[in-house]
């Protein structure tokens, strides 16, 4: 069975922007380091697979993944380039594969190779002359075979790279990247992953090639997710090299994929009242902020809340009940100087019991009292009361030292890389440099899920779980995509969802309805409120989508 997760909504982006995600196996999604795979190769060895068999089961189904990306197949030429390890290995028998599926080969040896070999003596047997780059002239001869060729494989480096690669390597990788420029018809697929690029960090060689297809072996590598990683593997197809199901139990990273989010999407019985789909709070707004709350409480009613309340300074209570119709609305007490007065978190607080989520943060400003408020509203709120902090909450958190000590509760935090400094005391290159490890790391220090904004958000939970989004859509890097998120994800808490599937899914639903605008409009000129609209949308798509796989 094949199954493909991705976002339909959108016009498949095979650029850099967005990864498209095909799966062989249901189990694909998780998302592993090498020193994971290498571990999982090891389980699949120990259960009675040789590793000849998962090199076998490796280069066949990159070629029948291959031979799926054209209509005909039989005819084309083929150029497999092949390196030093396993890597090239695989290479070989995709070779042999992609021959028996009638594609006219050319192998093209940059390093030796032993002919002793099971998957080079294939290649032979085939009546594949392999060219090798030492003894026959070099690359005079890539050079014509390139002009000519429908496709170009890349089997030079897979998770064994070890330094920055250089001579006949490097050489060759730079001709197909000169010939793609001439040839933009010319297809060119990683076996596994790019030669050069980090799977675990998503570092890039000078020579690694952006290439149209990577075709990775039992599961996608936590680089792909990373940058610049993620702009040299386009579309991701997984391939089943048939690791035994039930090894990779223990794997704690995935790629947030639309089976599992229908999974833990609330139900909605026919008979419902506003009671049954929760209520959130939103604390938010300031003068200065005034679309923060207006978003968060939007985003949250279109993501299915049945009442959502805004908590906001009386004085700009004449704005937001002009542009909030739906919303029901607490004034907040305020000084003389139009500040938060001290009397206004409880004021909060008294009414908070009867919500089931609330939103605290978005627009709310960091005035000395502002600050005092949220630490107030933070210390005395309910656990019954599932939360969400974003913004300015989380910026008057970090003025505590060691704040996840004292505000040492459940909930779900939303910082963007700036605030997720200011949390952690981490510089911004320190997050950047490994965001999947940094977000995993301090959400079981905090105890909280920590979803780390983003190209390819990261959602991190205390048990040590992260799940990454797929997309990466510089339309969302605009003022109040975030504080859409943060309505969002408070929705689903007050649905009944837990703090990492509201997170998870929260995320989701917002990239796939910043994928349709994006679909609609491009990634220019995209605006917070576009989303908001979309946002039932996804849902809806994300459940048809169940019901069309069901016939
Ligand atoms: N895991 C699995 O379940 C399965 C994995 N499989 C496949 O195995 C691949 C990993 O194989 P691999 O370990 O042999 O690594 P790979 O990248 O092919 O080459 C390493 C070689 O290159 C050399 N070398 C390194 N850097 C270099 C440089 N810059 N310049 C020059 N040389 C350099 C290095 O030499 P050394 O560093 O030892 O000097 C070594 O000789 C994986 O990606 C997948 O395709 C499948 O077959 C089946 C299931
Ligand atoms: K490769």
């Amino acid at each position: 069975m094949r199954v493909c997760f991705g976002f339909r909504y959108s016009n498949f982006v095979f650029g850099s922007l967005t990864a498209t995600i095909s799966t062989a196996t249901l189990n694909a999604m998780k998302l592993v380091t090498s020193t994971e795979m290498n571990l999982l190769e090891k389980r699949a060895v120990e259960s009675g697979i040789s590793l000849a068999d998962l090199m076998r089961n490796a280069g066949q189904a990159v070629a029948t993944e291959i031979c799926g990306l054209f209509d005909s197949f039989p005819g084309k030429k083929a150029l497999v380039l092949i390196g030093p390890g396993n890597n090239g290995g695989d290479g070989l028998v995709a070779a042999r594969s992609l021959k028996d599926a009638g594609a006219i080969i050319s192998v093209y040896l940059l390093s030796p190779r032993d002919p002793e070999d099971f998957a080079y003596k294939q290649v032979l047997e085939a009546d594949i002359n392999p060219i090798d780059v030492q003894s026959d002239a070099g690359f005079s001869k890539l050079r014509k075979i390139l002009d000519e060729t429908d496709l170009v494989l890349d089997a030079v480096f897979g998770t064994g790279l070890s330094r920055p690669v250089t001579g006949a390597p490097a050489a060759a990788l730079a001709l197909v990247a000169e010939v793609r420029e001439e040839r933009p018809e010319m297809i060119v697929i990683a076996l596994d992953l790019p030669s050069g690029l980090n799977p675990d960090t998503g570092e890039v060689d000078d020579s690694t090639l952006a290439v149209d297809y990577t075709i990775t072996l039992g599961y996608a590598k936590r680089g792909f997710f990373l940058f610049p990683g993620a702009d040299y593997t386009r579309q991701i197809l997984v391939a089943n090299i048939g690791i035994p199901e039930g090894l990779d139990d223990d794997i704690l990273s995935e790629v947030i994929d639309e089976h599992d989010v229908l999974a833990i999407l609330p139900i909605r019985p026919s008979d419902a009242h506003k009671g049954s789909f929760g209520k959130v709070m939103v604390v938010a707004g300031s003068a200065e902020f005034i679309g923060a709350a207006t978003l968060a409480c939007q985003s949250a009613a279109r993501a299915g809340a049945g009442l959502v309340t805004l908590a906001a300074r009386r004085s700009l209570h004449h704005i937001f009940a002009a542009k909030l119709i739906e919303t029901t609305h607490l004034l907040l007490p305020e000084t003389m100087h139009n500040e938060l007065a001290p009397e206004a978190a409880e004021v909060a607080l008294s009414k908070l019991t009867k919500y089931d989520a609330a939103a605290v943060g978005p627009g709310l400003g960091q005035a000395p009292e502002t600050v005092e408020f949220i630490h107030r509203l933070l210390s005395g709120i309910s656990e019954n009361t599932k939360l969400v902090l974003d913004a300015d909450a989380l910026n008057a958190l970090s003025l505590t030292p060691d704040w996840w000590k004292v505000f040492d509760r459940r909930a779900v935090l939303t910082p963007h890389t700036g605030e997720f400094a200011r949390l952690s005391g981490l510089s911004i290159g320190e997050i950047l440099a490994n965001r999947m490890e940094v977000c995993r790391k301090k959400a079981a220090l905090w105890g909280k899920v920590v979803v780390l904004k983003g190209a390819h958000t990261v959602v991190g939970s205390p048990d040590g779980r992260i799940a990454v989004s797929p997309s990466a859509n510089p339309g969302l890097a605009s003022g109040g995509t975030g504080d859409v998120l943060t309505g969002i994800i408070a929705s689903l808490l007050a649905q009944g969802l837990d703090e990492f599937d509201a997170a998870r899914a929260g995320v989701y639903i917002h990239a796939m309805a910043g994928e349709a605008v994006r679909g609609n409009i491009g990634d220019a000129g995209m605006i917070a409120s576009d989303l908001l609209i979309q946002i039932p949308r996804a849902i809806k798509s994300i459940k048809e989508h169940d019901h069309a796989s069901c016939h």
